[in-house]
């Protein structure tokens, strides 16, 4: 199928870092640069981007930096690190790397490489579109192989889904923030509109099967139980991929519930429009950067953070609640998981298991960490908890949940979106 050639295939584990022959993003460049100016002596710098600036000025046609891509499109790969004008005769030596040479936002007009878990046509794809419009999205496999994909300088950001309005946590990525060290540098809320999907041609009699990711089949459950739909469910990496897997493999006893955008790529027809519960069904997705964003005060901030305590019984959990209580600031939410579990102890004397989960947990704030009231509740909060880290204090998605606020397409070859603190 012609659509299905179209989609770009996702990244999958066993990320090499930018640079190492990756020859999708053309990052051999980067490596270059900055290996041989932090690491490698001035000699080894000058020789091996001697060799490599004819090979690679063809290959960079996007790159980690920006200001890498505008170089190499020059066909001045010196221009890789500015050459100082003051220098006298030493014109053809590179100066030093600046910050702003290691910035992790585009410059000179390239665009943004947003990394999402899933194929094209997924939610998270278009999210991405709605957090960076005019990106260049980037499928993964996986949500760990998005925030490495960050971290390896492969993407610049990671739009993640965090929560739903109506299937709740997606806990996995809560675990995921706490692992990795990226920052939340934005969030985005999506309505998130459900079709039923089949190959042309089949009628709703014939589906035996639904396949999707189980926040979808679960924001979906109700709907399908009133359509009459006699069906097994099954869950699946993605929406989108739910699609594509039926359409590569001609499946006729099988729908799949994904956006009306997956219907179009993977040649479905749409058997239902709208079938999740509830119209008002909203994922919250988290942006994610290798850097925090400086927070203001002049627009709605919310901030995210992550704590914990070693010790029972000190009431740990209403002490910090009402750190943020006394100061009015609004708590959007709150989420425990559990962290390491312990083994049950085997108290011989009783024969009760003793403590056998230890938790964490993540809160949401109205607040910016620039507001006095918010760094004293924090440094409250630390003197309660053996654990606290800020994931990140960013704008708030103000964003109406009109209609066609859900609209929004996500498209690579777009205009970059305007340079922003996120
Ligand atoms: O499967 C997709 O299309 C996704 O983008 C994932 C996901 C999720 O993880 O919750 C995102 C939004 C919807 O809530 C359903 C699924």
């Amino acid at each position: 199928m012609a659509a299905v050639s179209l989609v770009k295939a996702p990244i999958g584990q066993g990320l090499r870092p930018a640079g190492h022959n990756n020859p999708r993003r053309g990052g051999g460049v980067v490596r270059c640069s900055l290996q041989g100016s932090v690491v490698g002596s001035r000699t080894e710098w000058l020789t091996s981007c001697a060799v490599l600036s004819s090979k690679v000025a063809a290959l960079v046609s996007h790159s980690t930096n920006g200001h890498v891509a505008a170089a190499a499109t020059n066909g001045a790969m010196l221009d890789l690190v500015p050459v100082n004008g003051t220098n006298g005769g030493a014109r053809n030596l590179p100066a030093p790397l600046r910050i702003a040479d290691l910035s992790p936002a585009p410059m000179h007009g390239s665009e943004l490489r947003v990394a999402y878990q899933g194929v094209p046509g997924a939610y998270s794809e278009k999210a991405a579109g709605k957090a960076y419009p005019g990106c260049d999205a980037i499928p993964c496999d996986q949500f760990d192989v998005a925030f490495q994909a960050v971290e390896n300088w492969v993407a610049d950001r990671a739009v993640l889904p965090v929560e739903n309005s109506l299937g709740g946590s997606i806990h996995r990525n809560y675990d995921l923030l706490l692992r990795h060290r990226l920052h939340i540098v934005g969030e985005v809320q999506l309505p998130v509109h459900h079709c039923l999907l089949a190959l042309p041609g089949v009628r709703k009699e014939d589906i035996k099967r639904i396949i999707s990711h189980p926040q979808a089949l679960a924001q979906c459950e109700h709907t399908i139980t009133r359509m009459g739909l006699n069906v097994v469910r099954e869950a699946f990496d993605d929406t989108a991929a739910a699609a594509e897997y039926i359409a590569a493999n001609g499946l006729r006893d099988t729908a799949a519930i994904a956006s009306s955008r997956a219907a179009e790529l993977y040649g479905m027809e749409v058997l239902a429009d709208g079938i999740h519960d509830d119209c008002g069904n909203v994922t919250r997705f988290v942006m994610l950067a290798r850097e925090p964003i400086v927070p203001r005060m002049d627009r709605p901030f919310k901030t995210s953070i992550v704590f914990a305590h070693d010790k029972e019984g000190t009431s740990m959990l209403f002490k910090v609640l009402s750190a943020f209580a006394f100061r009015d600031i609004n708590l959007t939410k709150i989420e425990s998981r559990p962290h390491r579990p312990i083994r049950l102890a085997d108290d011989a004397s009783s024969g009760t298991a003793a403590k056998t989960f230890e938790y964490v947990f993540y809160a949401d704030f109205q607040g910016s960490l620039a507001d006095p009231r918010v760094q004293n509740a924090l440094a409250e909060v630390q003197e309660f908890t053996s654990f606290l880290r800020v994931l990140g204090s960013y704008p708030m998605d103000m964003t109406p949940m009109t209609a066609g606020s859900s609209s929004t397409v996500t498209s690579s070859n777009s205009s970059p979106a305007p340079s922003s603190s996120r």
